[in-house]
Formats: C-alpha cells, sequence, structure tokens
C-alpha cells in the first residue's frame, strides 16, 4: 500500500470507505495518486470545515459514523526513538467513528508504544494528535486521557482480584465521585442498570476473584467504557484501547466479548484492538493497520482483506498454516507419568516418545494447564511420578531445580512473573540457567551466549545490556523460549508458548521445537489455540475437571475435532 502523503488523503479515501460509500472510497483511493502529485482539494477548506465542526452539535449515526466526517482521532508523524531503536517512525493512525481498527505487526513494530503515547506513558520525539478535530498536546499528562474521551484495556486487565466488582467498577473514577462519600447503593443501582444495558450477567457485589475469565474481561472492558461515554469528556463517544484482551479465553468466551464490543461501537465508540490473532482480527474490525519496525505498512478494509493478506503485510512474506508433523514410528516412551494429582488434575497419566509433540488442551479449568508446572515442580503435587530416561522421580517431592538437573526445561505462561526477571539485562536472563551453583562468571562466555540466543531466536532488542522489562512482550517470550532451549532439554514442558507472538516468529518457534524433537527431545505443550496444535502435535489429549477425557491423533488432530471434543464434553455438564 502506499504511505500516506503529507495532506492525510488516505484518511480521506478510509472515512469514505468505512461510511459505507465504497465508490467514493475507491474514488478517493484513485484520487490518492492525484493529491500526492501535489492536487489537494479542498485542503484549503479543511480548517474553516473542522472549525465549523466544533460548533456544531456532534451526532453519531446508527453505523457509528460521525456526519462531520471528522475522524475520531487520528495520529500524523508519530515517531519515537530509544536509544538506538526507531520503535515508531512517522506512523499514521486515522480511527473512524464508531469503527473497531486493528493495530497488527510483527513483535517489537511498535503497537505497545503508539498505544503507550496515547496513554501519556511516553512522550514522543515528533507526531501530532487530533481528537474529534481538535489538537491535543502531546504529551499528553499521565491521567488526562480519559478527559480526552481514551481508555485503555490492557492484558493483565487491572482489576483488583480482593475487591468487588462495584470496587472495580468506580476505582479511580476520581472524575465522577468523591472519594470521601460514596453512596454505595446509588453506585450499586447505577452498575446493574450499566450491566443489564450490556446484557451482562455480572453483579455488583461479587469477589473478582470468583468470576470466569471472560467476565473478568467484560468487567474490565465495561469499566473502561463507562469512563469514556459521551457526556463525560467533550460530547461524543471516545475511544477504547483494548491491547489483546483475548489470550487463552475459549472461543466461546471470545463471541461474548465480540458481542459486547459491536454493541459499544452501535452506540459510536471507537476500538482500537490489537492483536496477533488474525481470524479474531478478520472477525471483528472494520479496518486494520499494519506496523512493521514502526513504519506503516498499510490501513486495509476487513471486508476486502484475506487472511493471506493480511498475514503477508504483517510478516512481509507469506506464511503457511499447514500441519507440520507426521506419523511416528512407535517407540518406547522417554518420559512417563503415572498418577499425577494436585490442583485440579486427578490421577492422571500419560507418556510422551522421543521425538513426539504432545498436546495438552480443554476449556478453562480443565486442568491441562497445570501438568507442565506440577511435572516441572514449580507446583507442589501431592501425587504421582515421573520416569524419565529410565529414572524415576517421585512428583510429590520434585523441586525446580531437580527438574532442570533432570533435563526439564519449564516455559510458563506467565512470563511477567515466572518467565523472565524484568530487571535484570537480555545477558543476565539469558544465562541464568547456567549458573547452575557456579560462583565465577565468565562474562565474555555469557555475552557470546546471549548473542548466539538473540541470533537464532530473533530476539530484537537495542542491546544485550537493556534491561528485559524493555523489551516488547513478543521479544520477552523469545528470550525466555531460547533460554531454555539453548541447554538442549530432554524433555520441555510448555504453557501457552506463543501468546503475544507474531504469526511470523510462530513458525519460527515450532522450527525450533521440531529441531529439538529431530534430535530425540520430546515437547508436551499446554494450549487453548487449537490451530497451533493442529499445526505442531503428534497427539492431543483433551482434558476435562482436571482428567483426561479424550485423545486425538495423527491425522485425527484437526481444529474442528478438537473443537468438538473440549466442547462435546461442555455440554454434557451443562
Ligand atoms: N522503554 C523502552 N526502552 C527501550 N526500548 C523500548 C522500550 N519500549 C519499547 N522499546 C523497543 O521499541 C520497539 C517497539 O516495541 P513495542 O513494545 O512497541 O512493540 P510491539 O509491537 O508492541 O511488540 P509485541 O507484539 O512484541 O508486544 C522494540 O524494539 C522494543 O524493544
Amino acid at each position: 500500500m502506499d504511505r500516506p502523503c503529507d495532506a492525510g488523503c488516505r484518511d480521506e479515501a478510509d472515512l469514505r470507505a468505512r461510511s459505507g460509500d465504497r465508490q467514493q472510497g475507491a474514488a478517493a483511493g484513485v484520487h490518492r495518486r492525484e493529491h500526492c502529485r501535489g492536487w489537494q482539494p479542498g485542503r484549503s477548506l479543511q480548517g474553516v470545515w473542522r472549525r465549523l465542526c466544533r460548533r456544531l452539535p456532534r451526532s453519531v449515526e446508527s453505523d457509528g459514523v460521525s456526519q462531520s466526517g471528522t475522524p475520531r482521532l487520528a495520529l500524523r508523524g508519530l515517531t519515537k526513538t530509544f536509544g538506538g531503536v526507531r520503535a515508531l517512525d512517522c506512523a499514521d493512525l486515522t480511527i473512524a467513528p464508531g469503527e473497531v481498527h486493528g493495530l497488527l505487526g510483527t513483535n517489537g513494530s511498535g503497537k505497545s508504544t503508539l498505544i503507550k503515547v496515547l496513554s501519556g506513558f511516553h512522550a514522543p520525539d515528533a507526531g501530532t494528535l487530533e481528537i474529534d478535530g481538535r489538537a491535543v498536546t502531546l504529551p499528553m499528562p499521565l491521567g488526562r486521557s480519559e478527559a480526552h474521551g481514551l481508555a485503555f484495556v490492557h492484558q493483565n486487565l487491572g482489576l483488583l482480584p480482593e475487591a468487588t466488582v462495584l470496587e472495580n467498577l468506580i476505582a479511580g473514577d476520581h472524575e465522577r465521585l468523591n472519594p470521601w462519600w460514596i453512596n454505595w447503593s446509588k453506585e450499586a443501582g447505577r452498575a446493574r442498570r450499566l450491566f443489564a444495558e450490556h446484557h451482562l450477567a455480572l453483579s455488583p457485589q461479587h469477589v473478582v476473584a470468583d468470576l470466569s475469565p471472560v467476565q473478568r474481561a467484560q468487567l474490565a472492558i465495561v469499566r473502561a467504557a463507562d469512563r469514556v461515554q459521551e457526556h463525560r469528556s467533550h460530547g461524543v463517544p471516545g475511544t477504547l484501547v483494548l491491547d489483546e484482551p483475548t489470550p487463552f479465553l475459549p472461543q466461546e468466551d471470545v463471541r461474548e466479548l465480540f458481542a459486547l464490543i459491536r454493541r459499544l461501537t452501535a452506540r459510536g465508540v471507537s476500538i482500537i484492538f490489537v492483536s496477533h490473532d488474525i481470524d479474531e482480527v478478520l472477525e471483528v474490525t472494520d479496518r486494520s493497520t499494519v506496523l512493521r519496525d514502526g513504519k506503516v505498512i498499510g490501513t486495509f478494509e476487513t471486508a476486502a482483506t484475506g487472511r493471506g493478506d493480511l498475514v503477508e503485510a504483517i510478516v512481509g512474506r507469506a506464511v503457511a498454516a499447514d500441519r507440520r508433523v507426521s506419523a511416528l514410528t512407535p517407540a518406547a516412551p522417554v518420559a512417563e507419568v503415572r498418577g499425577l494429582t494436585g490442583a485440579i488434575l486427578k490421577d492422571v497419566s500419560l507418556s510422551v516418545q522421543p521425538g513426539e509433540i504432545l498436546g495438552l488442551t480443554g476449556l478453562i479449568g480443565a486442568g491441562h494447564d497445570e501438568v507442565p508446572m506440577l511435572i516441572a515442580g514449580a507446583r507442589p503435587a501431592v501425587a504421582g511420578d515421573l520416569t524419565l530416561n529410565g529414572r524415576t522421580y517421585d512428583l510429590g517431592r520434585m523441586s525446580p531445580a531437580d527438574s532442570i538437573a533432570a533435563g526439564i526445561a519449564l516455559i510458563p505462561a506467565d512470563r511477567q512473573t515466572a518467565g523472565i526477571a524484568p530487571e535484570l539485562s537480555l545477558t543476565e536472563n539469558a544465562t541464568l540457567p547456567q549458573l547452575r551453583g557456579s560462583l565465577a562468571l565468565n562474562h565474555r562466555r555469557n555475552r557470546d551466549i546471549t548473542a548466539d540466543l538473540m541470533a537464532r531466536f530473533r530476539v530484537k532488542a537495542a542491546s544485550p545490556d537493556q534491561p528485559a522489562a524493555e523489551l516488547s512482550g513478543g521479544n520477552q517470550q523469545k528470550l525466555v523460549l531460547g533460554k531454555w532451549l539453548q541447554l538442549d532439554p530432554r524433555l520441555v514442558l510448555l504453557d501457552e508458548p506463543t501468546q503475544g507472538i507474531d504469526v511470523g516468529a510462530r513458525q519460527e518457534i515450532y522450527d525450533h521445537l521440531l529441531a529439538l524433537c529431530a534430535a530425540g527431545g520430546a515437547v508436551i505443550c499446554a494450549t487453548s489455540e487449537f490451530e497451533q496444535l493442529e499445526i505442531i502435535a503428534h497427539r492431543v489429549l483433551v482434558f476435562d475437571r482436571g482428567r483426561i477425557k479424550a485423545e486425538l491423533k495423527g491425522a485425527g488432530v484437526t481444529k474442528a475435532a478438537i473443537a468438538k471434543a473440549c466442547y462435546e464434553m461442555a455440554e454434557e455438564h451443562a
């Protein structure tokens, strides 16, 4: 796609396309070339038009498009550099009223940096922001974004688990509430009306820790949406930024979230949807902007874009999603687990042979994700034993150090708290597992190990001395994988290994796992991503309520078959 010209003519085409006027949108697209050569129709009128719009009452039609044609939000020429890394390079983003706009890109392409500029966390080096046609000075002071109709839901949702739904709903709502005197019954009534409006089965009195994952996501989204309602800021509905809100949610729950998103956009709220899940992006967005190395590659209208086009725009090349494994010749197991009991698991037995990738899956709460933690001793098992390479271990006594010594590597799902040491440098993180009691540090060796890891796993960072906290989320995940896989473990235990990893880098991670298997290692991978299992698992065990309920093998490992097995069990309980 063309890079936009300075006059922002791509915005014109985009907005027209968004407003349903495809012919005009296409005409604007064609006219773009003329425009970029210097002919800029209407540009001189822009200022007058904007001033006029400011005086007119803003209204939003049922499809969410402002009658004025002014974008809800327009970022232009956004540039941000960290040391030697240019995280954003003259990036433009235009969001129409009432649209769901995907923000996509490879790991480290600048998505979070852009969002952090919007929230006031980062000061950009250059760039302008307009909201509903009004210039907003950057950097935005921290805490001012709500007043400009911007609210954010980050991946961790930002909820207090021990507090009630109502306490979470009103926490930090300084604009509306007097913190010294809160009328709780009035607030509870308001909360009930809000939940009823959005068809949410939430009760103000429930404790957040007791909610299901989708209910927690719903609460975070509805809380953010409540803060950017039109009467709050400057008379129009605001913009919600959803930063990967769906990881690990089963398909049914994702659909519920999308229904909530659509109800919000029907009221004119705009949504910026950050995701690495192309299928979700195609399902829920109206348009998407793709970033690569901080630059905008293009803005795509979803209805006119195929999966392959989007993947190619993100990665820069086509990526096949075919099954990568073929049948194995049966062999004696390299690892055998018997009678594993602990957390929700009850008497689970399984085995994995050399060269095999065994997938574990189930709906949320099924227990499949407990298996890696319990085998590696990261959580205490009540009972069970493991035979690995002919040696038997009591899993009730297994410690993480024992499991590392036995040749086991655990890659946990929660990279922030269990995967990396955020304040330590890349080098310190990369070489931690190799310390193993040695007191002397060989700095040159450690630097070599880190350089090798960064090259093999394509970890994008300014330098090996950079704190891991400064890496993008996906690069942190690659660091964790590299840190453990470089030890050539015999058994790799993975829990949601590709969370936050872009669609291209996933293939590279699969390559590493397949190489490990080709060298005689084995992999146990717990994930709720059925597509991932279809691509890389030789066999899949489907869990339900802490027990193995189904097994799929070879050609039977398909996304559809796994989904069917999971949901049939859920229906049996309903
Ligand atoms: N505080 C920081 N200090 C130094 N470098 C940073 C900082 N924040 C981001 N970067 C760098 O800027 C680049 C863009 O990072 P950003 O987090 O915006 O990427 P992203 O597109 O959100 O990636 P991901 O999909 O992996 O989350 C990366 O190279 C990252 O290492």
